[in-house]
This record gives C-alpha cells, sequence and structure tokens, in this order.
C-alpha cells in the first residue's frame, strides 16, 4: 500500500522520443486542439477539459468572487491532451519556457492559519490503539561533501523543527516524509542523493529548467548522483553548495513575488493574477483544460466536482488555492501512500503534512503542533481521521478550514467500482458541523453519472458547479485480444513492435502470484522485470518503485497496488494481463500511460477463465438477510449501554457471521450516516489486554491510581497476568478507551507495569436500538446486494467491452488489426455516461449435474451448517471466513461451477434439498438468524 519511491527519474528527458527507431504504427491522427492550443513551452502534455456555470454558499471573505470563466466543451474529437508523437523530431524546450517550482523558499509566509501551540496529549492514531507504535529516531539524510542536507518544511516526524536557515528551502527535493509505516521506521527522506528529485516532484517541463541551468554551470564538478541525472545528455553539474548559493538567493527574491502574487489572486481571483502564480511557483504558462475553472470555483468559495482524466493535473486545483486561501487546505485521500506522493509532490512553498495511523505518536503531535502554529496549510489526511474526536477538536476550535478536498472522490460512492465506507463519512453536513467548511472540492477520473450523483449528493455540491471533461486521454493507443495461452502471447507481445522498443512498461495482473511468475518469466527470457504487490515488504516495494521510476528497471510487474499516483511521465506502455474488474479500473490503469502527452500503447489480453474467476469473486462480500440480523443483534446486545463503549472484535464476527471485515465496517458505517443514527463509531482498537505489574503491589497501586483499581476489579488474574477488556474498564470508571490506553502508556514508562494487546475491534456506541430488526435487516441486506449486482455488472461491462473490440467489432471507424481505440473509447465513454446498456454476460445458467452435485457434497458434508450462499461460495471456489479455502478447497466441488450463476447455484441449493431442510431454510430466512439447521440429512 505504501508507495515509497524517492526516485523522480529527474533524468529522464521531457520530450525525447520514446521511439526513436520505430515510428509508432499509423498513431491515430491528432484530433485539432479544443481548446487554446497549451503553448509549446510546456514539456506536460496539455488537458483540456471542459465547465460548467455555478452559484453556490459561502464567499470567502476576502476573495472577490469571480464568475468562472470557461472553456469549451469537449466532443470525444477533440484533443484533450496536447499528443506528442514518439518521434526524435521534437525541439528541444528551452530553460526560459519553465520555471522550477523547487527553487523557492519554502517558508511559506502565507498567512499563518493562527493561535498559540497547546500542550497536546498524544493522540490517538484514527483507527487503531498507538501501543504497536515504535519510537522513531533516526531523521538524517546521508550527506556528503558535495552535497548540502536539503529538507523541505513538509516534513512530518519527531524531528524537531529546524532553525530557520536549515528550514530555509532552496534545493530542490520536495517533500520530506518521514512515517512510521507498519509499526516499522520508515523514511523517505531522498537518501541523499540531492541531485535527483523525489519522483514526481518535478513536472517534466520543470526538469528541463533544472538540466538548462545545469548547462550554465558545465564544468564546475561532478558527483556520482549527478551522473544519474546527467547520464543521457552528459552534463556536467555544479556543486552543491554553488546551486544552494544561486538558488537561496533565487528562492529569497521569488518566494516574495510569489507572496504577492498569491495575495493579488486574494484580492481579486482574476485569469491573469492566477497565471502570474500558476507561472511563479510551478513555472507552467498556461493551465490545462479545467483547472482555473476549478480553481476559480473554489476561490469564490463554491463546491466544485472535478472529473478530469488521469494525469491532466488535478492536484494543482488544490495546491494553488491552498497558497491564496487563507485558511488550511485539508485532503482527504483513501491510501497511505496517495497521500505520501501528495505530499511530495506539493510545491516547496506550499508547507504540507499528513496525519495517518502508522505514524508515532510523537510524529503525530508534532503535524498537530505544526498545524496550530500555522506551519501547514496542506494537511493529508484519511477519512477514518474524522473518527478522532481530538482531531476534530484541534482543528475546528484552533485552525479554520478554508477548504476540504476529497481525493479519488468516488470512493464515497457504493456504486463506484471504488467504494470506501470509511468515506461515506465524508457528508457535507459533517464537514460543515464540525469543521465549519462550506467549500469542498471533490476530485476523480473515474466516475459514472450515477456515482457522480451519488457523491454530489453527499457533499452538497450542486449540478452546477460539475467541471467534467473527458475521462480519456486520447494519446493512448487501446489495442484487445482474446489469448489462449497468455504467457505466450505476452511474451511475443513484448517481443515485438511497438513494445519492443517501450522503455518503461507497466504490466498489470489480478494476482499476487501472477505477477511473480511473469516477472519471472519475462527475466528468462532477456526481459528485465520486477514484480510488485503488496505481499512484498515494503521496503523491497519501494526500491523497485524507484528503480522503475529512475529507468533502472524496464518492466514492472504488478498488481492494483501499483501506480495509484504513480505520476512517471514517460511509461510507454501498460499491458493488462488480466481483466481488470470494471471499466473505470481499467482507465486508470492506463491512465499511468503516457503521461508526458506522448503516444503510448495499452494493450489487454484477456480470456474465458479470468472473466470467470473473476466473477466468482465479485461475490465474495454478499451476505444474507439472515447473517445481516444475527449481527444486528450482536452490535445491539447490550440495549442498556447508552452512551458506553461497545466493541467488537473483527476476527471472531468475521468467522461468527461469516463476513468479511469491512462489510461489517460498511454495516456500522451505515447504522452511522443512514436515515437514522443508531450508533456512533469510535476509533478500531485492541481490546484486550494482558498486564504485569513490576514495581509497586497492584493493591498498594491501585489505592491512588483508580485505572489501576478499575482493572484489579474487572479482570482475570491467571499466574500473575492481568487479563482484562479495555471497554470494559473505561466504561466502568467513565473515561474513554484512548484515556485508558494513555494512562496505561504513562504507567509503562513510569516502569511500574508492561502490557500486550491483541483483539483488534471495532468501537462504537449506542445512539438509538432498532425498533424492528426483521425490516432494519431486510433494507440492508437489500442494499447490500443491490451493491454486488453493480460490480458484477461492471465486470461484465469490461469483459463485453473486450469482446466487442476482439470479436465484433467491425472496424468501421478507424479500428485496425487488434487495435481498438476507437471502439473502446466509444464504449467506454458510453458506459460512463450510462448509455450503453449492454450488461448481457456470459454464464450459464444451469447444468443437469449441478443439483445431484450438491446433493451429494451436502450428504458428505452433513454435519457441517450451510446456507445457500456457502454452497454456491464452495462451487464458485471462493474462500469465505467461516468456510477458509485451507479447508474447503480439499473438497472435490471447489470451484467446480464457476461457470454457472451463482444466483443459479443458490436456486439449485434449494431445489435440492430435502423438505424437513428446506422447512428450516424457509422458517430461517423468514425469522432471521434464530435456527439450527439439522446436524444431518439421511
Ligand atoms: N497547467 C499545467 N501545465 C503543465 N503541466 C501541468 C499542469 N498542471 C499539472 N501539470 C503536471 O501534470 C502532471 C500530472 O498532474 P497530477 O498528478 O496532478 O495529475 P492527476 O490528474 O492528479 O492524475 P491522477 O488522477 O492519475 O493522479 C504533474 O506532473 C503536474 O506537474
Amino acid at each position: 500500500m505504501e508507495s515509497d519511491s524517492d526516485s523522480d527519474g529527474s533524468h529522464i528527458s521531457a520530450t525525447p522520443p520514446r521511439d526513436p527507431y520505430h515510428p509508432p504504427p499509423q498513431p491515430p491522427p491528432p484530433p485539432p486542439p479544443r481548446h487554446p492550443p497549451i503553448s509549446s513551452k510546456k514539456s506536460k502534455p496539455s488537458l483540456k477539459p471542459k465547465k460548467p456555470p455555478i452559484p453556490n454558499p459561502k464567499p470567502k471573505p476576502s476573495l472577490s468572487p469571480s464568475p468562472p470563466t470557461s472553456p469549451t466543451p469537449s466532443p470525444l474529437s477533440t484533443l484533450p491532451f496536447q499528443i506528442l508523437r514518439r518521434t526524435s523530431d521534437h525541439p528541444p524546450i528551452s530553460a526560459a519556457q519553465t520555471l522550477p517550482a523547487r527553487h523557492f523558499s519554502n517558508s511559506a509566509s502565507f498567512s499563518k492559519l493562527n493561535k498559540p501551540s497547546l500542550n497536546f496529549e498524544p493522540l490517538e492514531p484514527n483507527t487503531t490503539v498507538t501501543d504497536h507504535f515504535q519510537s522513531n529516531s533516526e531523521a538524517t539524510n546521508p550527506t556528503n561533501s558535495h552535497r548540502i542536507v536539503k529538507r523541505h518544511s513538509n516534513l512530518i516526524g519527531s524531528n524537531p523543527p529546524l532553525p530557520p536557515a536549515k528550514l530555509r528551502k532552496c534545493g530542490n527535493e520536495g517533500n520530506f516524509v518521514k512515517l512510521n509505516l507498519n509499526g516499522k521506521r520508515r523514511k523517505f527522506a531522498n537518501k541523499g542523493k540531492t541531485r535527483r528529485n523525489i519522483y514526481g516532484s518535478y513536472s517534466s517541463s520543470s526538469r528541463k529548467f533544472h538540466r538548462k541551468k545545469k548547462r550554465k554551470v558545465e564544468g564546475e564538478g561532478e558527483g556520482e548522483d549527478e551522473k544519474n541525472v546527467c547520464e543521457e545528455d552528459g552534463l556536467v553539474v555544479e556543486t552543491e553548495q554553488e546551486k544552494q548559493k544561486q538558488e537561496c538567493g533565487r528562492a529569497k527574491f521569488d518566494s516574495q513575488l510569489i507572496e504577492e502574487a498569491a495575495l493579488a489572486a486574494r484580492n481579486e481571483a482574476s485569469d491573469e493574477n492566477l497565471l502570474k502564480l500558476l507561472n511563479l511557483v510551478y513555472g507552467y504558462d498556461s493551465f490545462r483544460d479545467g483547472q482555473l475553472e476549478a480553481i476559480k470555483m473554489v476561490l469564490a468559495g463554491e463546491s466544485a466536482m472535478l472529473v478530469l482524466p488521469t494525469g491532466a493535473g488535478k492536484s494543482l486545483c488544490y495546491q494553488l488555492p491552498a497558497m491564496v486561501l487563507p485558511g488550511l487546505t485539508l485532503v482527504v485521500s483513501p491510501l497511505v501512500a496517495l497521500m505520501i506522493d501528495q505530499l511530495r509532490q506539493l510545491p516547496p512553498v506550499i508547507p504540507g503534512g499528513l496525519l495517518c495511523s502508522s505514524q508515532t505518536l510523537e510524529e503525530v503531535s508534532e503535524t498537530l503542533r505544526k498545524l496550530q502554529e500555522g506551519a501547514i496549510k496542506v494537511l493529508f489526511v484519511s477519512p477514518e481521521r474524522f473518527l478522532n474526536a481530538e482531531f476534530l477538536s484541534v482543528v475546528s476550535t484552533n485552525l479554520s478550514v478554508s477548504l476540504v478536498v476529497v481525493d479519488e472522490a468516488h470512493c464515497v460512492s457504493e456504486w463506484s467500482h471504488n467504494f470506501r465506507p470509511s468515506f461515506m463519512r465524508l457528508r457535507a453536513s459533517m464537514l460543515r458541523d464540525r469543521l465549519n467548511v462550506g467549500c469542498i472540492l471533490a476530485m476523480t477520473a473515474t466516475a459514472t453519472v450515477t456515482t457522480l450523483n451519488a457523491v454530489m449528493s453527499a457533499l452538497a455540491i450542486p449540478q452546477t458547479n460539475l467541471i467534467q471533461k473527458e475521462q480519456l486521454r486520447e494519446n493512448l493507443q487501446l489495442s484487445v485480444s482474446l489469448s489462449g495461452n497468455r504467457m505466450k502471447d505476452l511474451l511475443m507481445l513484448m517481443k515485438s513492435s511497438p513494445f519492443k522498443e517501450v522503455k518503461s512498461i507497466i504490466i498489470y495482473c489480478k494476482f499476487q502470484s501472477e505477477t511473480d511468475l511473469i516477472s519471472s518469466y519475462l527475466c528468462d527470457n532477456n526481459i528485465s522485470a520486477k514484480s510488485y504487490h503488496s505481499g512484498i515488504p515494503a521496503k523491497n516495494r519501494s526500491r523497485t518503485q524507484e528503480l522503475f521510476c529512475s529507468n533502472k528497471i524496464r518492466v514492472i510487474v504488478a498488481t492494483v497496488a501499483f501506480g495509484m499516483g504513480l505520476d512517471k511521465q514517460d511509461v510507454g506502455a501498460v499491458i493488462h494481463y488480466s481483466l481488470p474488474e470494471s471499466l473505470e479500473e481499467y482507465v486508470q490503469e492506463i491512465g499511468r500511460a503516457g503521461r508526458d502527452g506522448r503516444l503510448s500503447y495499452c494493450h489487454l489480453l484477456f480470456d474465458d477463465d479470468t472473466y470467470f474467476k473473476l466473477r466468482s469473486l465479485m461475490h465474495s462480500e454478499g451476505v444474507d438477510e439472515h447473517a445481516v440480523n444475527k449481527f444486528l443483534n450482536q452490535v445491539f446486545n447490550d440495549k442498556n449501554s447508552h452512551g458506553k463503549i461497545c466493541s467488537l472484535v473483527k476476527e471472531s464476527a468475521s468467522r461468527m457471521f461469516d463476513m468479511k471485515e469491512e462489510v461489517m465496517l460498511t454495516l456500522l458505517t451505515n447504522l452511522e450516516l443512514g436515515e437514522v443514527q443508531y450508533l456512533r463509531l469510535l476509533p478500531q482498537l485492541n481490546v484486550t489486554c494482558t498486564l504485569n505489574f513490576h514495581k509497586t503491589s497492584p493493591v498498594l497501586l491501585a489505592e491512588i491510581n483508580r485505572v489501576v483499581a478499575a482493572i484489579l476489579k474487572k479482570s482475570e488474574a491467571k499466574q500473575g497476568q492481568y487479563l482484562f477488556d479495555i471497554p470494559t474498564v473505561a466504561n466502568s470508571i467513565g473515561i474513554t478507551a484512548i484515556d485508558l490506553s494513555n494512562q496505561l502508556q504513562n504507567l509503562k514508562f513510569k516502569g511500574e507495569i508492561t502490557y500486550e494487546v491483541k483483539d483488534m475491534a471495532f468501537c462504537y456506541t449506542i445512539m438509538k436500538v432498532p425498533g424492528d430488526f426483521c425490516s432494519l435487516s431486510a433494507h440492508l441486506t437489500k442494499w447490500l446486494s443491490e451493491v454486488e449486482t453493480c460490480k458484477v455488472r461492471k465486470l461484465d461491462t469490461m469483459f463485453n467491452a473486450a469482446v466487442f473490440a476482439a470479436n465484433l467489432c467491425e472496424k468501421k471507424h478507424g479500428c485496425f488489426g487488434s487495435q481498438h481505440t476507437p471502439c473502446l473509447q466509444k464504449k467506454i465513454l458510453g458506459y460512463f455516461n450510462e448509455d450503453n446498456s449492454d450488461i448481457s454476460n456470459k454464464m450459464g445458467q444451469s447444468s443437469r449435474f449441478l443439483r445431484a452435485d450438491i446433493k451429494v457434497f451436502l450428504q458428505s458434508n452433513s454435519h457441517v451448517k450451510f446456507n445457500p450462499r456457502a454452497v454456491a461460495r464452495i462451487m464458485h471456489g471462493i474462500a469465505s471466513p467461516s468456510y477458509p479455502s485451507m479447508i474447503w478447497s480439499k473438497t472435490h466441488f471447489w470451484g467446480r461451477y464457476t461457470q454457472i450463476d451463482f444466483q443459479d447455484i443458490q436456486l439449485n441449493y434449494g431445489a435440492s434439498l430435502d423438505v424437513p431442510r428446506l422447512l428450516v431454510l424457509v422458517k430461517h430466512s423468514l425469522f432471521g438468524g434464530k435456527y439450527t439447521t439439522p446436524k444431518s440429512k439421511s
């Protein structure tokens, strides 16, 4: 999940041809730019989205609300990107065309957010109790005589604030992030590669600038690291000291200019003022399509929904307002990796920070201290952070939040391909009530109309404030082939044009094992490749990403874990070894290619087997009404617990209800945020504690410490150890679980106790006990089953689009060979606009053996309780918490019916039962959960 590359591939030329020898076969003719053509100065391709008008609440105090002017609408045929063909005849970009962001002072002197700092009690991380945090220590970047350690002020960690001289940011490394991920010490510094940016810190245009700058001082020195930067053009680089001198002088000057420009934009958010700021901070000469419109809307205090393709420059739409707006900009992101990347990519003039559950208490406290001092302008947080009462209180009482940005906003909607229950928390009402935020910017690259509507409604964004451009870039050449042997076909593809000439390729696989297999297969065939998936230790993953970003690895074979937030400009090809689960996922992943605007190649290899396998997996999160009913009974088990902390241990509950943890969280979030608020979720924590006393005797300590007294009362003593439930002890003395954890920590620091915690649990307090459990469970089950169906349809649509391109396309509209850019684009855009009703599927409806097989299966496992879903899962080869694959994959029937519709198997299960068993089943579905299945069937 973490993406850790510190490399930026900064030596990569901004425009050199990727394929100098083989011009791409018939790239689609570039449609005429629909927009003021992007200045040739930009090394980045420019996107052109469209706009809508707007009225809205909350005018920002000192900003003159300038009505959004607008770009043009964008038909498919128009050019969202300036397409640069991969030929060598591109004129080099001159230094004057770009101004590097990273040479300016980072001591962002924009209005400080405020207030004197408070003393913090350490906060709990947003979702987990903090015991597993380790203390952090190292905070240094390696240096050598040619290097000066340069730190960005956007530093997260326990490092004490640097003295002003050091804080000055004259270097180019972008944001420095230090995190304790997964309880281990992690560092995202530049590792001494002072000439190499953190990847993505520069746009290719700013890199050009740097390269030019280096030319000026040719012959002044050379270092090991510099070689990396200059290997392509053989430049000699100035020493860091020289550079530092130049940059410091420049930074002083520029920081003042930037500040003035930001103030001018605050007073009048005119095109001219904003352009000036853009140029000063980023060195860009023009906005890309949709950017100016979004920025102006936000600066006018209006919430906006921004839909731009991948790589179109969405981040700039909050970064620039963050400089202009007086208060804090809060960016909510679904992944820690994404947050880290975005933090790194902030221009140094914008001091940033992040809060995530992997940080130590000290890191969290330091960030909060900086926040209160106004030393952070942009703060990245996960949605779970909004569960944290202390965080909410710090932000609401001490800070003014000018803007909340919801990145990957489709995660808010259950109808998206990537719904995250915790994003449900992000309701406009909550943001308004708790943080007094009036302005929200929601951003996504991939959303259907239904998803957009759901997001806009949750965030109270008026329809008129939708800024939407095509969700596809036109510089991607899409091809598809049905494969009988994907490994062989992949190798053939890699060894033929245009792929064999592409310098940087991502191959996406669905399963971790596939990535390892394919990467070694490619290596065996003389193609250097490395695998990347979340099962690989974070350090190695980070290294792989770094090598890939610096073009030391040509091919990366990855699962979906790779790529979100990856802003490597020169990825020339994306190959799908497995069918993506939805067109959204496909678009997101092919969006990693061609971010430099040049023609890039995206090939999809698909086959029926993968489709069937994925389709089975779509049912792995489904639940039945009786399970939901049982779950509700458990959640509201203690009806007299109003105001008290209740908990549900994840692992055991998951087995008890045969529900994945994510599904339980979805249900709980719905109970909190649905029409009626039945409960309030609290941060998750380990609830079972085993404690040892070391110094003072427990009884004596209990006399002076009420927590210890409560522990003695509520715990079970075993061989000198005290075992207790944290919520029970906290409830008995009326404190929060977090307070209790903090007090235990204090006793531990004093050497009085040591303790261990386990059993991660959902925690909540009950607000209202539902009157009718049956109708509530029916309602929730219906909702979940609609979500399940929606996912299945997404997969069907993806598969149908691939089948259409490979088999049915009549190649009338520009498709040829296996290249299907026009027909796939049409399918994708039709899908996003929901004018595509092609949801047929390839599943068989029944099999004459199915019913008999179910009977045999039930007979041979007569000692086990089953329900229709459990049987269908086994027949589809899907594990679930109560029916793990370790046990059930041994059965003869495991995965035998993946080609038969899941629902059909459930129906056949009913039909295969004898009457007594059927009666039990009916009773069970009528009365929800309170039933027992006969032990055996004779
Ligand atoms: N106006 C502009 N002119 C030139 N380059 C730009 C402009 N705006 C943004 N860029 C560059 O475009 C690249 C992509 O930007 P960014 O990462 O914000 O894209 P994104 O839309 O968030 O993509 P994704 O959805 O894939 O994360 C960055 O390198 C950024 O510097």
